[in-house]
């Protein structure tokens, strides 16, 4: 298993290029299942997941072409399962995305269930309950979800999420764009790759009025072609990146991303303290050396404070001026990154869905575990302010959502290596 060896204290200053978003990527990629022509997919970012996503429509017959500017061609022409097996689903939750494409353009599916992971149970009854609302039958047998349109084609229905969802809106929408008739999705999620996805579904012939509110109103139509797509920047690593600038006193430029995408980041940022300033495709962070304030955080569904960002923000109080609060209203066990950031030396109380942080002067080196994604991530972000050399292991949580993590902070002058080890 890689680890990071990260030696801290270096103020990160410079400029680094955002890749494309992996939470819009993988839907995209799905939502080729859908298409009669070629699918042309750019800006995709180098990851795990991606890898993972395009194996799992390999193994179903969709030939794949891989270009040298990461941009993938797909055609479905000579497709010849409905299935996406447990070894691939069980690496990768966003698997769960090619079941309301299937059932949409095959009238069947069967999907591994996924299961839970560190963050929290994640279920995904309201996936499935969206697609019996349109009238699929579904039964739960041996771990798979088994899903099948009667005639062939999934009806439109007026579906109201009681609990907002992202995958779970993007699934709906995939399958209801070829259904017979109009469907009404009610608490949509609103997150830009949501919108992203919708913006591509209509580059290939889909009607979907509301997008990016919370109301998405689909009039299904016979048949979608394939077209050329660009995914959007990721929002997540962009703030992932302006949170280690912060803690370091640094400044940094974050280029090919898109300001407009993560407002209530940006405003946190400024409140503890850092000079943001922006243009079309760019935000710059400068700390001016200053130490930040804390800042009180509560996650929520866009545009509220994204859920993704809450570990960053943690270490990021932990090394702030004053107290602040983290509150976690999505999933019900995200702070795996706590204890480890604990043993880094800050001062953190957990109450329920709370973290109460003290800010300190400085954390110290310790050999910390990565438990998720962007637990991950934060551990990274505590060992460039921490003193000494702190190892990070099990980091290929960080390969699924980061691409080349160590060249982007070598880059803006930290110093962090990967130290490769055996397979996981
Ligand atoms: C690939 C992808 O895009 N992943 C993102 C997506 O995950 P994902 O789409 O899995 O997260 P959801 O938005 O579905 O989860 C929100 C909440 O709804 C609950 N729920 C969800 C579905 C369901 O059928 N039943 C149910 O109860 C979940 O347990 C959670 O408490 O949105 C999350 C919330 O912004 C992000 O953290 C993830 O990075
Ligand atoms: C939780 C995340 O991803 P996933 O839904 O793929 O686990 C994430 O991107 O932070």
């Amino acid at each position: 298993m890689d680890s990071l060896r990260i030696e801290g204290g270096n103020r990160l200053d410079g400029e680094v290029r955002i890749s494309g978003a992996k939470n819009s990527a993988l839907p995209i990629l799905a939502a080729t299942l859908l298409a009669d022509g070629v699918m042309h997919v750019g800006n995709l970012p180098h990851l795990h997941d991606i890898t993972t996503m395009l194996e799992l429509l390999g193994c179903m017959g969709v030939q794949v072409a891989i270009n040298e500017d990461m941009s993938v061609e797909t055609d479905c022409g000579n497709m010849n399962s409905c299935v996406a097996p447990y070894d691939l689903v069980r690496t990768m939750r966003a698997s769960i995305l090619v079941l309301g494409p299937l059932l949409a353009k095959h009238g069947e599916a069967e999907v591994s269930l996924p299961g839970g992971c560190a963050i929290g149970s994640r279920p995904v009854d309201l996936h499935i309950r969206g697609m019996e609302a349109m009238g699929a039958e579904v039964d739960v047998v041996d771990g798979y979800i088994k899903a099948r349109a009667p005639g062939g084609r999934l009806k439109g229905a007026h579906i109201f999420f009681d609990t907002v969802t992202v995958t779970g809106t993007e699934n709906v929408l995939m399958a209801a764009v070829l259904a017979q008739g109009t469907t009404t999705i009610e608490n949509a999620a609103r997150e830009p790759e949501v919108v992203d996805l919708a913006n591509c579904l209509v580059a290939m012939g889909a009607r979907i009025q509301g997008i990016g509110s919370d109301t998405l109103v689909i009039e299904g139509v016979d048949s979608l072609q394939g077209c050329h797509f660009d995914v959007l920047p990721d929002r997540i690593e962009t703030g992932t990146y302006l949170v280690a600038a912060a803690v370091t006193g640094g400044r940094v430029k974050c280029k090919d991303t898109d300001p407009l995408l993560m407002e209530a980041v940006l405003h946190k940022l400024e409140e503890a303290g850092a000079k943001i300033t922006t243009g079309k495709d760019w935000i710059e962070l400068d700390m001016e050396g200053r130490r930040p304030q804390a800042v009180n955080v509560k996650t929520a569904p866009h545009p509220a404070f994204p859920t993704d960002m809450q570990a960053q923000f943690v270490v990021l109080n932990a090394i702030a001026e004053g107290t602040g609060t983290v509150i976690e209203t999505i999933f019900e066990n995200r702070f795996m990154h706590v204890n480890e950031l604990m043993r880094m030396g800050a001062d953190i109380h957990v109450e329920g869905n709370t973290a109460i942080i003290t800010g300190k002067q400085g954390l110290t080196s310790a050999p910390v575990m990565a438990t998720d994604l962007r637990a991950s991530a934060s551990l990274v972000i505590a060992a460039l302010v921490a003193q000494g050399a702190t190892d990070v292991n099990r980091i290929y949580h960080i390969d699924r959502g980061y691409e080349c993590i160590e060249e982007k902070f070598q880059q803006l002058g930290a110093n962090i290596k990967r130290v490769p080890g055996g397979s996981h």
